[in-house]
């Protein structure tokens, strides 16, 4: 499994749980007669709603647990995905989920409140005992039909994640528009297909990987995210940041001392700041298109297209991850 999202179900509609348990109860109930048909009904179709909305919520991993990369990617994703909810994002998600749940212990309590009385009448009374709770048990998946589709559609929003692994060292790549992050990107990482996009707001994150040293490394592009000054970020896309805080072993700022970005080096260089101020990992400042100026002081010059130096840049950065790594052990 790459990411804790990646192989939840599909989520059910109210209608489905209902048709299915119903039908199920009416082949169940033909195979018996009398009060005893009645009973293996209620049974059964109690069994297949409780079952089914239990399992919903069951095949969520415990967001609480997860890593807070996660936790927060979560957030922002959800909180997208659910425009017009109040308070959105996984705390919505989890009280969707829990009534859910409640729905599917409601079922199981139904069935055991009628299930005496049905045992006590003759057969009329306990046809009309079991009509009377599945129109509970129905009642009780409709309440949460908006809950179900909430849940379906946290699920689909997440589900579609990058696979992004916050226990591999991740390198992330910012800077302004048109500085040449993707050209690093495409450069560096193997060209079989591996960035992986993830549509996201106005934005994407895209994931390459290069090995060095047997060890896998991330390398994370955020066009749309960390390309422009963090006041112009929307709330969902700054939580996106605060999720690649928690990611980010290094972070490499593109700057492109020419402007033929189209950004003033000033500007550009401010951005530099809000992320060094911001990320609590080595922030290195690249200056790329270093064939056209090197009017600027940068911890590394390149030029992506002219391959200058490039394989240096990336030597510095794993470099910057390896000395952020290994500085617990430095303590001892
Ligand atoms: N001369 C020169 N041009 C470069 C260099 N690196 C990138 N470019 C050019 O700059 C332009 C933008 O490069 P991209 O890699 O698309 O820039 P980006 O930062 O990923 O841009 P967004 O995807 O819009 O965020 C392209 O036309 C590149 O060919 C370089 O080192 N020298």
């Amino acid at each position: 499994m790459s990411h804790p999202f990646e192989n939840l179900p599909t989520t059910p509609t109210a209608e489905e749980v209902v048709d299915k348990a119903f039908s199920r109860a009416t082949r169940a109930g033909g195979a018996k007669e009398g009060v005893e048909a009645q009973q293996s009904m209620l049974m059964t179709a109690s069994n297949i709603v409780s079952d089914n909305l239990q399992n919903v919520a069951q095949s969520w991993p415990t967001i609480d647990e997860l890593d807070p990369f996660y936790v927060e990617l979560a957030d922002a994703v959800v909180g997208e995905a659910y425009p017009s909810e109040d308070d959105p994002g996984v705390d919505a998600l989890k009280q969707h989920l829990s009534e859910v749940s409640w729905a599917g212990r409601k079922a199981k309590e139904i069935r055991q409140e009628y299930e005496g009385r049905l045992v006590r009448g003759d057969k009329d009374t306990a046809r009309k005992l079991r009509k009377q709770a599945f129109a509970r048990i129905a009642d009780v998946v409709e309440e949460v039909e908006g809950d179900l589709a909430a849940v379906s559609t946290a699920r689909d929003a997440l589900k579609g994640l990058p696979d992004i692994r916050p226990d591999e060292p991740a390198i992330v790549v910012a800077g302004y528009p048109n500085v040449g992050k993707s050209s690093f990107v495409n450069r560096v990482t193997r060209a079989d297909n591996e960035i992986a996009s993830y549509p996201f707001t106005t934005t994407q994150i895209r994931v390459g990987h290069f090995e060095d040293q047997r060890i896998r490394y991330q390398l994370v592009d955020t066009p749309g995210l960390l390309d422009r000054p963090p006041e112009e970020r929307n709330e969902i896309e700054s939580q996106a940041v605060s999720a690649l805080e928690h990611l980010a072993d290094a972070v490499l700022v593109l700057v492109d001392p020419s402007e033929e970005c189209g950004y003033p080096l000033a500007q550009q260089l401010e951005l530099r700041n809000d992320i060094q101020s911001r990320f609590d990992v080595p922030v290195l400042t690249i200056a790329n298109k270093s064939d056209r100026s090197t009017d600027v002081e940068a911890d590394h010059y390149m030029s992506v297209t002219e391959d200058d130096n490039v394989e240096g840049v990336l030597q510095a950065a794993v470099d910057a991850v390896g000395y952020e790594l290994e500085l617990p052990f430095d303590d001892e």
